[in-house]
């Protein structure tokens, strides 16, 4: 990817609080920019990485936009200094968030990742593999999103981590807990999805161009 001069390096990541938005952006829209800037604030992050997932293994390749046209998506919305981009999962060739996050944490030892998902991906993370073991390694902050909060916070994941939940009016020191930890972060709601947009038509022609761009985040060292 170009724009290197204007990116994050792991020059740049000796320390820090980051954010993990890992998700599918077919495509990305403002419901991302939403619950990034959301946690952003509420948890006192460095930066927000919009983690383009290589593909989800829980979701149907035949319905998926090529990688470059999703990651295309999310360089549009993102700004590049607070929100980035990123292809790490491609370029650490790993699909399993819980792969994802014990080579992320090896690579950047000194980086606070936290793990921000909505309360969809909550509800369905007993169905990730190694489940356990990723909230054993890494903070989470649960977003809200209209019809899922009650499925997500009384479903199997809110039932084994209730323990170890503290309150959004703590959430500021989330990132510097050792997990498992994690916060459901209440606020505004938008109902915008990605499969919405698919069913307008506004997305998924398969040969969207992959242009340079300086906002994104390689993870290439320097
Ligand atoms: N409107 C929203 N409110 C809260 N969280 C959201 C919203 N849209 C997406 N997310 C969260 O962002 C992450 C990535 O989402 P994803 O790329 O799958 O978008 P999506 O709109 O859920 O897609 P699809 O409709 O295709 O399933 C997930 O953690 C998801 O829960
Ligand atoms: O690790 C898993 O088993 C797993 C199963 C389903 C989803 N995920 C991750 O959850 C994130 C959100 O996925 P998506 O497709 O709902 O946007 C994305 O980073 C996926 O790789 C991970």
């Amino acid at each position: 990817m170009g724009g290197q001069d204007s990116i994050p390096t792991a020059g740049d990541l000796r320390r820090g609080r980051i954010g993990l938005l890992g998700g599918s952006f077919n495509p990305a829209h403002e419901g991302h920019v939403a619950v990034a800037l959301r946690a952003l604030r509420a948890l006192r992050l460095d930066q927000v990485w919009f983690m383009v997932s290589p593909g989800n293994p829980m979701k149907a390749a035949s319905s998926m936009a090529p990688f470059a046209q999703r990651l295309q998506s999310v360089l549009q919305l993102v700004d590049g200094h607070k929100l980035v981009a990123t292809d790490i999962e491609a370029r650490l060739g790993t699909r399993y968030t819980v792969d994802t996050i014990l080579k992320l944490q090896k690579r950047f030892p000194r980086v606070r990742f936290v793990w921000l998902t909505g309360a969809d991906g909550f509800a369905t993370l007993p169905r990730w593999k190694g489940w356990r073991q990723l909230v054993h390694r890494v903070p989470l902050a649960v977003m809200p999103r209209p019809g899922q909060n009650n499925r997500a916070l009384h479903g199997t994941a809110g039932h084994y981590l209730a323990h170890w939940r503290i309150p959004a009016r703590r959430a500021a020191l989330l990132a510097d807990l050792i997990p498992p930890v994690w916060t459901f972060l209440p606020g505004r709601q938008n109902g915008i999805s990605a499969t919405s947009i698919r069913q307008n038509g506004g997305f998924g022609s398969g040969n969207g161009p992959l242009a340079p761009s300086g906002r994104s985040h390689s993870g290439e060292r320097s």
